[in-house]
């Protein structure tokens, strides 16, 4: 049997309702959820195979995708998150009795400062949300276990439900980068 890539992924993908409104989402827990209300639609949604998006149980990929700061609130027992890696560029703020992670928020310097990271299949309205537009950090998943002969079938899978795959972020996020980086070089 094909690994799952993802649910939102393996049986095609649900296209996203223009002007979607956001909405909640909620760890895990069977009871005193987290719950992050979301105030906009995510932009860039993608997914995402690295090492340090979190996955739901059997997926070999995260489905990610960024929203401005500003339309992220934590609006029910803030008190269970923790942050998994404080070295990390993105904090994920994670439940710390489910291992869900709620929010990633960049703090340092950094391009995508001001965007946090969140996974939309948290939500308690799944269909309306901007649908994965590409595969980032394909090859990472191998850096977990992933035996690489089994490449070629994830990167097909990801192109018959119409997603292009990268071995890091998309070109255009990838040149948001470069150009962040150039100016801040002075290059630009
Ligand atoms: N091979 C590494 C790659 C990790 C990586 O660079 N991940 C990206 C994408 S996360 C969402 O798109 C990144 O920006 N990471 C910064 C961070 O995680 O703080 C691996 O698999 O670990
Ligand atoms: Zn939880
Ligand atoms: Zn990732």
């Amino acid at each position: 049997m094909a690994p799952s890539l993802h649910p939102l992924i393996d049986n095609g993908l649900t296209k996203g309702q223009a002007d979607f409104p956001g909405g909640k989402l909620y760890c895990h827990c069977p009871s005193n959820k987290v719950e992050v209300t979301l105030g906009s639609d995510v932009l860039h949604n993608h997914a995402c195979g690295c090492s340090k998006c979190w996955k739901p149980a059997g997926a070999l990929f995260s489905v990610v995708g960024v929203i401005p700061v500003d339309k992220v609130k934590v609006t029910a027992n803030a008190d269970k998150l923790h942050i998994v890696d404080s070295s990390a560029a993105i904090q994920r703020n994670a439940c710390s009795q489910c291992g869900v992670h709620l929010y990633g928020r960049i703090e340092n310097d950094h391009p995508f400062k001001g965007l946090d990271f969140v996974h939309v299949e948290l939500s308690d309205t799944p269909k309306g949300w901007q649908e994965p537009q590409f595969a980032a950090f394909v090859s990472s998943i191998i850096e977990q276990g992933f035996q690489p002969e089994g490449m070629d079938e994830v990167r097909a899978k990801f192109r018959s439900v119409g997603l292009e795959t990268y071995d890091a972020l998309s070109p255009p996020l990838m040149d948001a980068i470069a150009t962040w980086t150039g100016k801040r070089a002075g290059k630009l």
